[in-house]
């Protein structure tokens, strides 16, 4: 475990890495993004923590690779505005209308601590585990090398289902699941 802090934000981020990672080869990533809720408290509302265990699976079955966990809660409006947004969801806004409700954007992340983490690590290239095209263009942009992106779709149930369909119709995420497919839940 790698400790990083972003003099910007004095926000305190992590990486968990596993293997050789400095190699030059492409590196099995995930760049997380904090969910206190779903990360720690097995919240189901939301995917993070299922998506947070199967990363972290997927890079110790390769052996090697490497995720970043990013101190951005909420899709970075913070984790006292999440529960408002919660509060304002339970009240029948979807995840997107209640961050406007609160005056913010649909989602306010930043991703350029990640380059500076990755060149510490030695990471020259990275297989990035997200449905999130706005996260893999973020990541470019900031200068990370994408090679891949791989998909990372786990953990729908009954308390997620609008969330996610919500991130695909409205935030662009990339979901193989179908609304009207009965063997997806
Ligand atoms: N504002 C807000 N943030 C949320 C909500 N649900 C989850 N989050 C936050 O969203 C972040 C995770 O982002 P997601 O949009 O679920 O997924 P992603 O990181 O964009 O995409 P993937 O890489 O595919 O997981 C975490 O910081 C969560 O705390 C919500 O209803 N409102
Ligand atoms: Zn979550």
């Amino acid at each position: 475990m790698h400790g990083f802090e972003d003099t910007e934000t004095g926000k305190e981020h992590v990486a968990l890495s596993m293997g050789d990672i400095a190699d030059g080869k492409p590196v099995l990533a995930r760049a997380h993004s904090e969910c206190l809720t779903g990360d720690a408290l097995f919240s189901m509302r939301c995917d993070c923590g299922y998506q947070l265990e199967e990363a972290l699976r997927a890079v110790a079955e390769a052996g090697r690779g490497v995720v970043l966990y990013l101190r951005q809660e909420g899709r970075g409006i913070g984790l006292l505005n999440k529960i408002r947004a919660y509060h304002l969801q339970d009240q029948g806004a979807d995840t997107v209308e209640a961050n406007e409700r609160l005056g913010f954007g649909a989602d306010m992340r930043d991703y350029s601590m990640c380059r500076p983490m990755l060149e510490h690590l030695g990471v020259k290239g990275i297989r990035l585990m997200t449905n999130n095209p706005r996260k893999v263009k973020a990541l470019s942009e900031a200068g990370a090398r994408v090679v891949e992106r791989v998909a990372l779709e786990v953990g729908r149930n009954p308390h997620n289902d609008g969330y996610l369909n919500t991130k695909a119709s409205k935030l662009g995420h990339m979901m193989t699941h179908q609304d009207d497919d009965p063997e997806a839940i």
